[in-house]
């Protein structure tokens, strides 16, 4: 059998016994002998077909079929909410024209009366035309009289329609004529009215095409014309698509779904893109997209339908832009608790659909230009927070603005706001102390029977049972300003990093908000390990994969295809399986407040106000590592210590700052949290040292020379 491929058939590959080809030139006969067996068969292949016969017996049931079941009733119907816009809307729709037309009826009247003289002549003009056959004559005069049979027959056919048609104009005039001077004896009012209407009618005729006598009710770009299917097909042929296929879509259209349909305050089109098109190449093109629909930019949303398949898109196009349309209010703002173990509600999508971010075990990146709303965005997140009193929270607005100062004031456990040095070593500070939280909790869930904590992770249960397992939100805005800070970025991005990896499972999430989103004031190792990434508007392709993750401006998540007016409106990644549209709610500063008020009553209630917002000092040095170094050369006693050790020494001389609460009280930094401080210092920590342990006997273990200190402090100074 030749190794050439068949259509439909499986042919041997390179592995099969090898098959000679026969030699076409004759061999000359050798004497026949006897048949020897030989040693290589060759087997002979069968070809196998590809596509086999169905077998009834192994096809699945229809019963055991994934199928996706079409919802009764559609959910828009089902949300209370978006049903009540859908009616309105609706209603607006049909009562805002004719209410739009009453108002200026005065005015049409005017404009038709106007026009009524040319009305009038034109009418004259097209009278006399009719009467007086004048497409007859002109037939007539446009024919060779040398052709006179058809000549003849022309003229004679005109001078009987002139004939004909006389009379029905002098009897329709006198008709009129007489009529409305019988109306206007007898009849005034009648008269009047025919006559206003002859007016009108005439006017009607003398309407100029560039001046409607209507004005439209909407105004050109806010008018959306209804979605259809020669719409959506007409715009995918010509957003830029190989032409193979855009010729496809002309020609053959597109395999529907669904019917297009209202949903909230758009149109949705669910539909198969053609074989091998995915809804990320059509995303990409989506302002060409929006060109061929004739609709904003803000207007037009693809989306994969990813349960179906990569190809299956659903085209959502609003009516308005997502900036423009009106926001509902955010869920939380006048009543309402939150749990940080569910999503925690932050704004809606272009449907109008409420948007929550699941911020447990895991952390946000928020990114956008100056002014689109990263701190609102920030502040909504942290409201909701918040409102669960259970929750701790760190907070550090390194703008100065004070936008954090609610929830910030009234109840976080630690709170700055400042654009210089206190503010950043305020920040330092936080970070130092959830680091060390971090290293004290994984001791404490270390400790906890299995029965307890059978995850080793914080649970709800947990978390309200065990003293120091609340979950904690340590936010930093502006956090370029801690990153791009030469003395502290090292030191601020090992922190971030460790927290970031280790703390989601210990209920501790970090929240960075960055206006500038380069390398520099990012490290990449803060933000590639982001878990859920907010863009707002950003300037190119480089920030928007920056925070959102690489490659995502090529699947047409681009955020800086946002304009001007798109001000809290945000790509959110990491919530569901695809990045989702969102604006988030705005809660202006006042309602800010009246929400951390109640906050701040929830926790007081549930007795969980603590640090700042009990009104605890917080003391800030100026040079911390520096504080610490001269601690460590005071406490070292002798050349060198164990960590351990030094840990001790350090608790017992100045308890307030190196130990933690513990489940029996106050504890020693332990001996690897102490090391981690001290690297960050600059500090040359040893796996091996020989000194006295903490029992007092000499053992090998992890500790510092004092020449090591010594060293970290002059370079230092
Ligand atoms: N969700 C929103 N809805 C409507 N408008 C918003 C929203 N978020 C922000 N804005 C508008 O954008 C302005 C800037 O918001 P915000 O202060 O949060 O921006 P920012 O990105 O933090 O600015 P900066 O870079 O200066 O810190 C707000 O004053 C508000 O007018």
């Amino acid at each position: 059998m030749s190794a050439q491929t068949h259509e439909g058939l499986l042919v041997p590959g390179p592995c099969a016994a090898p098959v000679q080809a026969p030699d076409p030139t004759p061999k000359p006969q050798a004497a026949p002998v006897a048949a020897e067996p030989t040693a290589v068969e060759v087997e002979e292949h069968e070809p196998v077909t590809v596509d086999q016969p169905s077998d009834p017996a192994s096809e699945p049931r229809p019963w055991e079929m994934p199928t996706v079941r079409r919802p009764v009733i559609a959910p828009w119907v089902r949300d209370v909410r978006q049903l009540r816009r859908a009616t309105w809307w609706a209603v607006e729709e049909a009562l805002h024209p004719i209410a739009f037309h009453a108002a200026r009826t005065h005015l049409y009247a005017g404009r038709l009366a106007a026009g009524s003289p040319r009305g009038a002549a034109r009418t004259v003009r097209a009278l006399v035309r009719w009467t007086g056959d004048v497409e007859g004559r002109e037939r007539l005069q446009g024919t060779d009289r040398a052709d006179s049979p058809v000549y003849l027959a022309l003229s004679r056919q005109r001078d009987e329609r002139v004939k004909r048609r006389a009379p029905v104009t002098g009897a329709a005039l006198l008709a009129s004529g007489v009529g409305e001077g019988l109306l206007y004896a007898y009849e005034p009012a009648l008269f009047g009215l025919t006559t206003t209407a002859g007016v009108l009618a005439l006017g009607a005729v003398g309407r100029r095409r560039d001046r409607p006598i209507l004005d439209s009710p909407v105004t050109g770009s806010g008018y959306a014309p209804k979605l259809t299917s020669d719409v959506v097909e007409r715009a995918l042929a010509a957003c830029g698509l190989p032409a193979t296929i855009a010729k496809q879509i002309s020609e053959k259209g597109l395999e529907w779904v669904a019917p297009i349909q209202v949903d909230g305050p758009g149109w949705r089109a669910e539909f198969d893109l053609p074989y091998g098109v995915t809804v990320a190449e059509v995303a990409e093109k989506r302002d060409k997209l929006a060109s061929g629909l004739r609709r904003p930019l803000g207007a037009v949303w693809p989306e994969p339908e990813t349960e179906a398949h990569p190809g299956r898109m659903v085209l959502w196009v609003g009516r308005e832009t997502l900036a423009r349309s009106k926001a509902p209010e955010w869920p939380l703002l006048h009543r309402g608790t939150a749990n940080i173990f569910e999503p925690l509600p932050f704004g809606f999508d272009q449907r109008l659909r409420p948007v929550s971010i699941p911020l447990i075990f895991d952390s946000i990146l928020i990114g956008a230009m100056p002014r689109y709303g990263k701190t609102m965005a920030l502040r909504v997140l942290l409201l909701a927070a918040a409102l669960d009193p259970f929750v701790k929270l760190y907070i550090y607005e390194l703008k100065g603005t004070g936008d954090l100062s609610s929830p910030g004031e009234q109840v976080a456990h630690r709170y700055a706001s400042g654009a210089g040095t206190p503010a950043l070593e305020a920040c330092m500070e936080g970070l130092r102390e959830v680091y060390a939280e971090l290293e004290r909790r994984s001791d404490l869930i270390r400790g906890l029977p299995k029965q307890v904590c059978p995850e080793n992770k914080v649970t709800p249960e947990l978390s309200r049972r065990v003293g120091g397992l609340q979950p904690l939100v340590l936010a930093i805005d502006e956090c370029q300003e801690l990153f791009g800070h030469k003395e502290l970025k090292e030191e601020a991005t090992e922190l971030c990093v460790a927290i970031m990896k280790r703390g989601p499972a210990m209920g501790i999430m970090l929240a960075l908000a960055t206006q500038r989103p380069t390398k520099e004031s990012l490290p990449l190792d803060i933000s590639a390990n982001m878990g859920i990434r907010l863009c707002l508007r950003v300037g190119g392709h480089l920030e928007n994969n920056m925070i959102l993750g690489t490659g995502m401006s090529a699947r047409g998540v681009q955020a800086y295809t946002f304009t001007r007016k798109d001000k809290g409106v945000c790509y959110l990644a990491g919530v569901e399986d695809d990045p989702i549209v969102a604006r988030g709610a705005y809660v202006d500063a006042p309602a800010a407040e009246r929400v951390a008020e109640r906050a701040r009553a929830l926790r007081a209630a549930a007795g969980t106000l603590s640090g700042q917002a009990t009104g605890e000092m917080v003391e800030v040095d100026d040079h911390s590592p520096m504080v610490l170094l001269g601690h460590a050369l005071e406490a070292v006693e002798g050349e060198k210590a164990h960590l351990a050790v030094l840990a001790a020494r350090l608790a017992d001389s100045w308890p307030d700052r190196y130990t933690v609460d513990g489940p029996t009280g106050a504890v020693p930094w332990t001996a690897q949290q102490l090391g981690a401080y001290l690297r960050t210092a600059g500090v040359q920590v040893d796996d091996q040292v020989w000194a006295a342990g903490v029992k007092g006997r000499p053992t090998n273990a992890a500790g510092v020379t004092r020449e090591a200190l010594r060293a970290a402090v002059a370079s230092r100074s």
